[in-house]
């Protein structure tokens, strides 16, 4: 089984694994994942949490592989364990709490992999998870598996109601540590420190690639002297050309102009998650690409788990190019550094942050047919999913706050890969002249731009304007105020609902399929056209008058469209020229994932 590598900039190519002493057959199963050496998080954390039997706290930026940074170390003691106090029945001795059942799901295939040679000795059971069923769970947990992962919400209400004991625990994971205390988790956690043994006999672990230098509280709840371990910027960011970062300061319209014109075009090679700031939002975009016949699927809180999950395998197995996430949870669950209490236009703008902004009219509307769907609170992906291979993370609305930038950035350039990542900005002056295109939180753009921009270049980052002439794309404005205007509130509600319940629908049959057959996930597409809205077949082709000259008679040379001008890039960084960015040569930005 081949996995993709972390980043060379993050790999600690002194160490080996074999140097740790691991288990042999913990060691044999990371060799067959293709990994030889640990990443620098992973050799700082290992020994210290193996041979000194700290407890860490580790920031480490994302994709820099924080996850086996603690799973090894409770891997192995377990194993150590097992092999110590050979008679003892099987008990719970690890728990890993993450923020989102999407992380759950993740780390239970990643502990898969690593247990796989002796799954004998330790069994891991993935609490979160959709695909169980009350009686199956009961079953399971009377196998007593070493390892349980679940949000802490899920852990309280078991431990309420199931026969679960955590009193023999010997390890506690929080992994996204900042997010679970700030996603409305601090009583359940408050209740699970309660009931975990002492002290002195639990080894913790608390992970994140944005933790605040305030950690006091943490320490006293969680920890025993933790070793704190900061691994982030100088020392990993040396490579700076694997993430290149870009903003383009565009009107609400135009981001979906722009939108049809790069995917239209095939100005991005390789997949595109694309992050909108609510759901609505989502599935207007998609009704939008879906009139020129883009093909994209949704991610959002409102789809059963275990479609998500299958949208998400499915994605990482390139079965889609383009996924449209909305990411509405962080920005308004998570302490806004960014906010000022004292300021009523930010209170406003936050609480509106999850409306879909269009006019008076259509509100009304809106309130009488309200959709009656709880969203999932334990949802999320722009934290810690591992999406395989993303070649651009789009922001076609800015998050609101500088660090939910940071994590929703991670999801690609990881794993070895480069990537780009592009935001799209409204300039406060634009702000609202598009009323049915426009959402709320853009009214604040400019700000955490600024804000963004100072951050990353803590970091070492730089974030580039990506210029792009308008004119190139006036000629397609025509047609997507048309295929625009099908896309109305009532078709979006309708796309809402027709998809839930095709989602539904599937979902059970994933469901019933998935206990059957839990490794072999059939293949149902979530990209299918979803057509509330009117549609109008003459859109889904570009004709040729509207492509440029040098691209008519051969379409391959559509990648090459000049949306640059004036400008060059040597040796893969950009130089300004004019105000404009181009890579040298043939090879657009957006063109050149590897
Ligand atoms: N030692 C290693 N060698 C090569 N690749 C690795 C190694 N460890 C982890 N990886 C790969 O690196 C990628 C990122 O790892 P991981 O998901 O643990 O990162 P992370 O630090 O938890 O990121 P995030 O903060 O976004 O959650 C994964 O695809 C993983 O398989």
């Amino acid at each position: 089984m081949s996995q993709p590598s972390a980043s060379q900039g993050y790999i600690d190519d002194s160490t080996s694994f074999d140097s740790l002493h691991l288990d042999s057959r913990l060691s044999q199963a990371i060799r067959s994942v293709g990994f030889k050496h640990p990443t620098l998080i992973q050799s700082s954390a290992i020994p210290l949490a193996i041979q000194e039997k700290r407890d860490i706290i580790a920031k480490a930026s994302t994709g820099s592989g924080k996850t086996l940074a603690y799973l090894i170390p409770v891997i192995q003691t377990i194993l150590d364990y097992r092999k110590a106090e050979q008679n003892e029945e099987g008990a719970t001795l690890g728990v890993i709490l993450v923020p989102t059942r999407e992380l759950a799901q993740q780390v239970l295939e990643v502990v898969e992999k690593l247990i796989v040679f002796c799954s004998q000795e330790i069994k891991c059971l993935n609490l979160s998870s959709g695909n169980i069923s009350g009686n199956l769970l009961k079953s399971l947990l009377t196998e007593n598996p070493e390892i349980l992962i679940a949000t802490p919400a899920k852990l309280v209400d078991l431990l309420d109601t199931q026969d679960i004991s955590i009193d023999h625990l010997k390890f506690l994971v929080i992994d996204e540590v900042d997010l679970v205390l700030t996603f409305g988790y601090q009583e359940d956690l408050t209740k699970i420190s309660e009931r975990l043994p002492l002290r002195k006999s639990l080894q913790t672990f608390l992970m994140s690639a944005t933790l605040n230098d305030d950690i006091q509280q943490l320490k006293q709840q969680f920890c025993r002297s933790p070793a704190i371990l900061k691994l982030n910027d100088d020392e990993i960011n040396k490579d700076q050309t694997k993430l290149i970062q870009y903003y383009v300061k565009v009107g609400e319209f135009d981001k979906f102009l722009l939108c049809y014109v790069i995917f239209k075009l095939g100005l991005i090679k390789g997949k595109t998650l694309i992050f909108v700031n609510n759901i609505d939002r989502g599935y207007r975009l998609k009704l939008v690409l879906e009139q020129f016949g883009i093909r994209s699927c949704i991610l959002n809180s409102e789809l059963p788990v275990n479609s998500r999950q299958h949208i998400v395998e499915e994605f990482n197995k390139n079965v889609y190019q383009l996924l449209i996430a909305t990411d509405d949870t962080e920005y308004i669950k998570e302490e806004d550094e960014d906010l000022d209490p004292e300021n009523t236009e930010d209170r406003e703008t936050k609480a509106d942050a999850d409306s879909a902004t269009v006019s008076k009219d259509d509100t009304k509307k809106q309130k009488k047919q309200k959709l009656n769907v709880e969203k999932d609170k334990e949802y999320g992906v722009s934290r810690g999913v591992d999406f395989r291979n993303v070649a651009c993370v789009l922001n076609f609305d800015l998050p609101t706050t500088a660090k939910s930038y940071v994590h929703r950035i991670g999801r690609t350039a990881r794993a070895g890969k480069s990537g780009i990542s592009i935001s799209f900005v409204v300039p406060l002056k634009e702000f609202g002249k598009h009323k049915p295109s426009m959402i709320k939180t853009a009214k604040k753009d400019e700000r955490v731009l600024s804000r963004i921009i100072k951050q990353q270049s803590k970091f070492g980052f730089e974030l580039q304007p990506y210029s792009f002439d308008i004119k190139q794309v006036e000629g397609f404005r025509y047609r997507m105020e048309d295929g625009f205007r099908a896309v109305t509130q009532v078709a979006i509600r309708e796309a809402r609902i027709k998809e839930l319940k095709q989602e539904l629908l599937a979902s059970e049959k994933l469901k019933r399929h998935f206990e059957e057959n839990p490794h072999d996930l059939e293949s149902l597409r979530h990209d299918k056209e979803l057509h509330p809205a009117r549609v109008q077949q003459h859109l889904k082709r570009v004709p040729d008058y509207l492509l440029p000259e040098n691209a008519r008679q051969d379409k391959k040379k559509i990648g090459f469209v000049p949306f640059h001008k004036n400008s060059h890039r040597k040796n893969g960084r950009v130089t300004k020229k004019k105000g404009n960015f181009q890579r040298k040569g043939k090879s657009d930005p957006l063109k050149s994932f590897k």
